[in-house]
């Protein structure tokens, strides 16, 4: 008997995942650069705020609220006594004088957190404290400085009205009252408020977590001893680290990688795992050890570009890994590196956080001195910020243009952005700025 054939299945037809891509980036501007603002824009476009979770409101300050808050309680709770006294009836004391002094029985205490023992009757007096509640019948408040602090009888020395020194229900907020909104940056005022209405916990994004990774062979980590005469202390991965601490960054600094490809997709494939966002310095320009323009294309869809500023000009972004976690690369001078982060990380961190707004305003200050600048790219030059008696705001420069100079860079308080078509600012003029030392 033939063998039957067995009848041969079609080959299921496997799709191929399409690989990531990233948005088309903007066009370059003249020279084939970048501008500052189309690049930053771009990375902002490839973003999105973290997904909100409920924390407790001691880890909160500094995060943006993703529900409106309503009082469950008033503020305060009851009518309450502003001052340590004796309650009383206004119109028992109205007239009362050093001359003329009033004398009451006292008829029982009252001490915060307790109630008090009985309604006030009229020509009476009871003990009370700050905090304490307002006895029923009782609608003033003399302090002991305008008694004779008598234990039996009272001798009152001024006159008193309705409502002396009474706090009274709901006159801070009251019940139901919407207190914080969505989107709100939560403070250590708004932290307290949200304590006193009874709330321990809230809905928030989260801080982002950022990893910080610096690259060079020629690196060293601080407090070692340096080997030979060409290696040099990592300060970017340091510098970076605080700088994204401050912008309310949980962060987690790997520091210095030497330029080995395979050591370096080793390292960043192994922090994926607890970034919402990786930084990394260096490799990024033409240099033959440029290994991050090398290797990282190869965790994810990479844009490499030179962006029309200096410092900062070349730069690197990705979405990597199987989450796309975005990766930002700077150039690795250390100004370049700071400037890129003021630039770039910033307003990104800032929107995976949901903090508005999410690019720092710029400031319009009078220059101390004339300054000159290079045409073709937007400058940032460092500055510091001097107000004379008048309040009145001038900036000057801190050390020179060059991007490795981070002393120049540790004077400044400011950054001072010169526009692309300007090569020449006169001392007087007014310049934008952005104040580095506020939380703006
Ligand atoms: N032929 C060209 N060369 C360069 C160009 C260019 O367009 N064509 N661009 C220059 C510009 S602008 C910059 S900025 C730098 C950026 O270079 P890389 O990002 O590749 O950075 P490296 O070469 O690795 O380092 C540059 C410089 O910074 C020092 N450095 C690096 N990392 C650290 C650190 N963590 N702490 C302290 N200092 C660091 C490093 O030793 C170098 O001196 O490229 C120009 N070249
Ligand atoms: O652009 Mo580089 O960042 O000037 O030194």
């Amino acid at each position: 008997m033939p063998l039957l054939r067995r009848k041969r299945k079609p080959e299921p037809v496997v799709e191929e995942p399409e690989a990531p891509k990233l948005p088309d980036p903007p066009e370059p501007g003249a020279g084939g650069l970048r501008a500052m603002a189309d690049h930053r824009a771009y990375l902002l476009s490839c973003i999105e705020p973290l997904p909100p979770f409920g924390q407790q409101i001691l880890d909160s300050v500094g995060l943006s609220l993703c529900e409106d808050v309503v009082a469950g309680v008033s503020m305060p709770r009851f009518d309450n006594s502003a001052m340590d006294g004796y309650a009383v009836r206004a119109a028992d004391v109205q007239n009362a004088t050093e001359q003329t002094p009033v004398s009451l029985p006292v008829v029982g205490e009252v001490q915060a957190g307790s109630p008090a023992p009985h309604t006030l009757s009229p020509g009476t007096a009871m003990k009370i404290m700050t905090g304490a509640a307002l006895p029923e019948g009782a609608d003033a408040i003399v302090p002991y400085e305008a008694t004779d602090r008598g234990a039996e009888d009272v001798r009152i020395n001024e006159p008193s009205i309705n409502g002396q020194h009474v706090r009274r229900v709901g006159e801070d907020v009251n019940e139901g009252d919407t207190v914080l909104r969505a989107g709100d940056r939560l403070t250590s005022r708004s932290i307290g408020l949200l304590a006193a209405i009874g709330v321990d916990q809230v809905m928030v994004r989260p801080r982002p977590r950022v990893v910080v990774v610096s690259t060079g062979s020629e690196l060293v980590e601080p407090g070692l001893a340096l080997q030979n005469d060409q290696q040099i202390y990592d300060s970017n991965s340091y510098m970076l680290a605080a700088a994204a601490k401050a912008a309310g960054a949980q962060v987690f600094r790997v520091g210095r990688v030497p330029d080995d490809p395979a050591q370096l997709k080793q390292v960043i494939s192994d922090q994926l795992v607890r970034a919402d966002l990786i930084l990394t310095t260096g490799g990024v320009s033409q240099g033959d050890y440029d290994i991050v323009k090398q290797v990282l294309p190869e965790l994810g869809p990479c844009d490499f570009s030179g962006v029309a500023m200096q410092p900062g000009k070349p730069q690197g972004f990705g979405l990597i890994g199987e989450d796309q976690t975005p990766i930002i690369m700077m150039p690795g001078n250390p100004v370049s590196a700071f400037v890129s982060f003021e630039a770039f990380v910033r307003p990104v961190l800032r929107k995976l956080a949901g903090v508005e707004p999410f690019v720092r305003p710029t400031v319009r200050l009078t220059a101390a001195r004339a300054i000159t600048s290079v045409p073709g790219k937007l400058q940032f030059a460092r500055g510091v910020v001097r107000t004379d008696d008048q309040g009145h705001r001038t900036v000057d420069l801190a050390g020179g243009h060059g991007s490795h100079l981070l002393g120049g860079l540790s004077l400044s308080d400011a950054l001072l952005l010169i526009d692309e078509e300007t090569d020449f600012v006169a001392a007087g003029d007014e310049i934008d700025c952005w104040l580095l030392g506020e939380d703006n």
